[in-house]
């Protein structure tokens, strides 16, 4: 039986392929695995027991990646299921940024008992007009699962789309349009566009890449789009660039009590995976993903393990290794299986950084005494039996 523990709530669709081999638990320290969204990992305990941690999302910033591969836990997200949901918002965002719907709601509805408000919309409707996004440079920085997307669909609502992604995918750069332009440089996003909607992940060298140097190299009155991190925008840069009118709108899907109520930035409650469908494409792959870790040992969009897949376990037993990316690891494990005269039938070694993870196929069964021994191997994370 293995223990489940979600931190934050998790679309039944997912939850619900667990089998009767699954329950749920209410405390973290108990879970075999554990569902997570946005909530924060960073300050609680890990305890050993803990195989997998899935992030039913794609920022895994709240994670402590390198403590939980220390720990021998493998971590997890969900990349793409939640891309559109943020493609959608980010096309809604470039339009209210464009144009002041907001406020001309708002001035309605403060009209709303004026039984001339008919007469009055169309003697001051002129106050809320705005431009049209058709031919506007759009700069994308991060063309991954939802840079692409967005790059994609503003392209065809006739928008001249700039894209910058110096790591950028193969697979990626497939489903890029060939209309997107190659931008070489940040500088030439910054110098171009009259919008930039960035999609990368917050990690040390993206934190704080919106800054007031950043800022300096803009187009004036130019609309920046953050439906990725709150952190990439540095608070206080943002701010004065909008009083001096450098920057004309900042949309963010991150509030804080910096920016909030800030004349120019329309604040969003971080709301751009939160539709049924991302949540049900988060959820159900996160499942599927824990479920083949716990069950068959097989890794499969981990961010701090390598992928491994050696499908269903058809022998005797399965070993699975979590270990360091050290010389000798190999050796030492077959070396270690080969004492006890059990032959090794089948076996997979992938990396991925600082850590490495094995599956070993057995002609024999798994005992603990055998696992014992592969523990006690120096670099050694990890040890499960998984047959
Ligand atoms: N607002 C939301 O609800 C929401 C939903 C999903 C994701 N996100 C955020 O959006 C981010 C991106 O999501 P994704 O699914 O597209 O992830 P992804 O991993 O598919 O794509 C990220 C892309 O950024 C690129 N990149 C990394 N560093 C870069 C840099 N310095 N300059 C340019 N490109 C760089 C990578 O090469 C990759 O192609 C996530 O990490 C998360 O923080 C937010
Ligand atoms: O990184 C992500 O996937 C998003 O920020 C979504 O976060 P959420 O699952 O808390 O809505």
């Amino acid at each position: 039986m293995f223990n489940v523990n979600c931190i934050n709530k998790i679309a039944n669709v997912g939850l619900d392929l667990f089998t009767d081999n699954y329950q749920m638990v209410e405390q973290f320290n108990d879970a075999d695995a554990v569902l997570v969204r946005s909530s924060s990992l960073h300050e609680l305990e890990l305890p050993k027991t803990l195989e997998a941690i899935a992030r039913a999302g794609a920022g895994v910033n709240n994670i402590p990646l390198e403590k939980c591969a220390e720990n021998g836990t493998v971590v997890f997200n969900t990349p793409g299921a939640n891309a559109n949901g943020v493609k959608e918002i980010v096309i809604a965002s470039l339009i209210i940024a464009s144009r002041d719907i907001f406020g001309g709601v708002n001035w309605v509805n403060s009209c709303k008992d004026d039984p001339e408000v008919a007469k009055l919309v169309e003697k001051n409707k002129a106050k809320f007009a705005g431009t049209e996004i058709k031919g506007k440079k759009l700069g994308v920085i991060g063309l991954g699962a939802i840079g692409i997307l967005v790059a994609n669909a503003l392209n065809k609502l006739d928008m001249e789309v700039y894209g910058y992604d110096p790591f950028i995918s193969v697979d990626a750069a497939w489903n890029l349009s060939k209309y997107i332009k190659q931008a070489k440089s940040l500088e030439e996003i910054y110098r171009e566009c009259d919008f930039i909607t960035v999609h990368v992940p917050l990690t040390d060298s993206t934190k704080g890449m919106f800054n007031k140097e950043t800022f300096a190299m803009m187009k004036d009155g130019v609309k920046l789009l953050n439906f990725s991190r709150d952190t990439l925008v540095i608070d206080d840069d943002i701010v004065e660039a909008l009083e001096s009118g450098k920057v004309g709108r900042y949309v963010t899907d991150f509030p804080n009590p910096k920016v909030c109520g800030v004349n120019g930035v329309i604040t969003v409650p971080h709301l751009g995976a939160s539709t049924s469908e991302s949540e049900d494409n988060c959820a159900v792959m996160a499942v599927r993903q824990i479920m083949d870790y716990l069950e068959n040992g097989n890794i499969k969009n981990s961010v701090n393990y390598p992928n491994c897949d050696m499908g269903v376990c058809n022998h005797v037993g399965r070993i699975a290794i979590n270990h360091r990316n050290i010389p000798n690891m190999l050796s030492q494990f077959t070396s270690t299986v080969a004492r006890e005269n059990i032959n090794i039938p089948d076996m997979i070694n992938k990396s991925k950084g600082k850590y490495a993870y094995t599956i070993l196929d057995i002609e024999s069964p798994a005992t603990p005494e055998l696992a014992n021994k592969i523990k006690q191997i120096d670099g050694v994370l990890k040890v499960r039996i998984i047959k």
